[in-house]
């Protein structure tokens, strides 16, 4: 099987302009995560430009974990534009669970038809309208407890649903997948999950949207596997991370990844 490393080159080979509304915290390490895999990250989120600059973008993120109410009218307005133009874009549902504005920000959202949700599995549980019991930003259900949440999800809202966490699942609600790359230090660094939602969105807009969040996700915790050897803890496993995303080869995808059909 070369799928996943086919789908790296031609990820790198177009090197994918990838618009980001998403908060505070991850602006820098995602874009610099982009920029490692051979895409093209630009955050931007004014509503004197936000339509016309997704007019310009080949995938869209929306992540509303510092947002406010502009912000999320902007994540509305640059994701019409995504949908009129039949282009991908990733919905990261943060700490939804926790405050009505996130619920209802999330739902409106929603209504939008994003291509892809990702979330950790208090998040998307949450989102399916099933009780979690996530702290904030962080996970704290397991990702086999948000199997079927993730599945009515995905039916229910026509996008494929990714949960992240040591197991990944990804679902249309037709087929699922689970992914089992990644390293236990992953989720010790800020906005790693808000990150892979550019390198979910970087491989869907070259190719469709369940088998490019596949590879997306096996790319991605196999970057944190090489990281993880390497590092001594959360400090050095950043610039790690950056590094094996840079030098990951398709071939090493190949053979690294693990993926399964569930
Ligand atoms: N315990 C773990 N072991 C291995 N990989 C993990 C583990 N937890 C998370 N990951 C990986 O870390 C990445 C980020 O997923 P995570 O579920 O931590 O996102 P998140 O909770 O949304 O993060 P954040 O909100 O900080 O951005 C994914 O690639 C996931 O596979
Ligand atoms: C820590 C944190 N708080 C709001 S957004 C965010 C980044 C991880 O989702
Ligand atoms: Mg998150």
């Amino acid at each position: 099987m070369t799928e996943h490393g086919t789908r790296l080159d031609q990820m790198r080979a177009q090197a994918p302009l990838v618009h980001n509304i998403t908060n505070y915290v991850a602006m820098n390490i995602m874009a610099n995560v982009l920029l490692a895999a051979g895409a093209s990250p630009a955050m931007v989120h004014a509503h004197a430009e936000v339509s016309e600059f997704a007019g310009l973008a080949q995938a869209l993120t929306v992540n509303i974990g510092t947002a406010d109410p502009d912000w999320v009218k902007a994540m509305e307005m640059a994701a019409q534009v995504m949908a009129e133009a039949g282009r991908p874009w990733v919905l990261d549902p943060v700490g939804v669970g926790a405050t009505r504005f996130r619920q209802e920000a999330c739902a409106g959202l929603v209504a939008l038809r994003p291509t892809i949700i990702r979330g950790n599995a208090s998040e998307i549980l949450a989102l399916a309208g099933t009780a979690a019991t996530g702290r904030g930003a962080d996970a704290a259900d397991s990702v086999a407890a948000a199997e079927d949440a993730a599945q009515a999800l995905a039916q229910r809202s026509g996008a494929v649903v990714a949960v992240s966490g040591p197991e990944d699942f990804v679902t249309d609600g037709q087929q699922a997948f689970r992914v089992a790359n990644g390293h236990a230090l992953m989720p010790r660094i800020t906005a790693l999950g808000c990150s892979l939602n550019g390198i979910i969105a970087a491989f869907a807009a070259v190719g469709l949207a369940l088998p490019a969040t596949v590879s997306a996700l096996a790319y991605y915790g196999l970057a944190g596997e090489q990281a993880g050897a390497r590092a001594d803890g959360p400090g050095s496993f950043q610039p790690a991370f950056l590094d094996a995303l840079y030098n990951m080869t398709p071939q090493a995808l190949d053979t690294g990844a693990q993926v399964q059909a569930a």
